[in-house]
């Protein structure tokens, strides 16, 4: 009897060791995961070229993955690089495991953001959202979400609680609407505001998220509620920002360690300029105020990467939502859309300028900036490029470059891998 006792006392002694042994391993992973995703750089930006319709191509994507050209005549080539390209040919399946790392910074309690940016039916809503009723061609949102809940039943076995919560808005003329709430209109009732770190919007719902399946439902009711208008661009255009706001905490009661992360996917409206996508009265004013909110973003990149002690996240409510996840230890990731055919080559420009600009900050560094040659990122390129409706003179800026030009932001970053 007494063996028994004691044999029972040593095995219980043993667990208890294993399982502070496998919690400290969790910290380790979570901190080495950390460690190479800001290696890999708190803002990344991937582009998206997406397949032609009827007119030919004059977009290339190299093999390499990283560097796409945009060629507006033989003598006038812009290359660029980014942190991944994926051409017209890849799938819903392979983007989404090069951003699923960053879904895991969320569950590891850091504020994440995903946004995709482009003119209007570049694809960033097929790229976020996709087909969510097809398992292959369901986007970024519905993927994230399953891999947050399954991610978190396979954590609950290592002796983490996690709780999740969603809500879903949108951003129109800088109104805010709750898309979970039926009937719901744009309003200025919502007030935006940072609790912990964390944005909270007044007054929308946040329902929890508890399984993969009713995560998905709450997905397909907010992009069936989403504002779509018609333009001369886009039969089925969306002309708001939509933010899925994933909130997620989790709680290790043995251990007392508590994490607090979020994830932020965002749609962003189409970045075209006003005079190619004929707005006019109502649609002006939509088009202005997607404008403004696209250039206060440019913004804040701008004022992040020149390392400025005002970061203006207030001027539009977009950045005011997104604050946490734009500058210190937060992670974003800008997917820039691209429509590869010859009538978009000066949205594509713009998009790509802009992108560029993106790529170059680096935050939780003090925002230093990475230099910025050949043309791309100068000054007057990135005064162009945080506006949409600015129609920028490329050809000066941009210059004659060879085919295998490149820019040093990307060549800075990939020196960082
Ligand atoms: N990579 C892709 N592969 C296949 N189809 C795509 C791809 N990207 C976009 N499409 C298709 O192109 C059309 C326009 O794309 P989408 O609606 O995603 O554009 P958008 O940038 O969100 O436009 P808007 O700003 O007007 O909302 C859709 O029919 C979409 O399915």
């Amino acid at each position: 009897m007494e063996s028994f006792r004691k044999t029972a006392e040593e095995r219980l002694a043993r667990i208890e060791q294993l399982e502070s042994e496998a919690l400290e391993a969790d910290a380790i992973r979570r901190k080495l995961h950390n460690q190479i995703q800001e290696l890999r750089g708190n803002v990344r930006v991937f582009c998206r070229v997406r397949p032609t319709t009827s007119e030919t191509a004059i977009v290339d994507c190299a093999p390499d993955g990283t560097s796409v050209e945009l060629k507006r005549s033989d003598a006038d080539v812009a290359g660029f690089e980014f942190d991944r390209v994926f051409g017209p040919s890849s799938t819903q399946c392979e983007v989404f495991d090069e951003v699923s790392q960053l879904v895991q910074s969320a569950l590891d309690g850091y504020k994440v953001c995903l946004f995709s940016y482009g003119q209007t039916g570049s694809g960033k809503t097929h790229t976020m959202l996709g087909d969510q009723h097809n398992e292959e061609t369901r986007g970024i949102i519905p993927r994230a979400v399953a891999k947050v809940v399954e991610a978190s039943e396979a954590n609950a076995k290592k002796g983490w609680k996690y709780r999740m919560c969603a809500s879903y808005v949108e951003i129109y003329n800088e109104q805010v609407r709750d898309l979970l709430k039926a009937g719901s209109g744009h309003s200025d009732k919502h007030s935006i505001a940072h609790v912990d770190g964390v944005t909270e919007v007044s007054g929308v719902n946040k329902e929890p998220v508890e399984s993969v399946e009713a995560a998905a439902g709450l997905v397909r009711r907010a992009a069936a509620a989403r504002a779509v208008e018609a333009t001369q661009m886009n039969a089925v255009s969306s002309r708001s920002h939509t933010i899925f706001m994933l909130y997620i905490t989790g709680e290790h009661e043995a251990s007392g360690s508590r994490l607090t992360g979020c994830l932020n996917l965002v749609d962003l409206a189409g970045s075209e300029r006003v005079g190619r996508s004929g707005a006019e009265g109502a649609r002006l004013k939509e088009a202005c105020a997607i404008n403004k909110s696209l250039s206060c973003l440019g913004d804040v990149f701008q004022a992040l990467s020149n390392g400025q002690k005002h970061i203006p996240y207030r001027n539009s409510k977009l950045t005011y939502l997104l604050q946490p996840c734009l500058g210190g230890d937060g992670k974003t990731l800008m997917f820039v859309n691209i429509n590869p055919e010859a009538p978009s080559a000066e949205e594509s420009m713009c998009s790509l300028k802009f992108a560029a600009q993106v790529n170059a900050v680096e935050l939780g560094r003090g925002g230093a900036k990475r230099n910025i040659v050949s043309g791309i990122g100068k000054k007057e390129d990135k005064e162009d490029s945080s506006s949409g409706d600015k129609k920028p003179d490329d050809k000066k800026k941009v210059g004659k470059r060879p085919a295998t030009a490149r820019t040093a932001a990307g060549a800075a970053k990939k020196s960082k891998r």
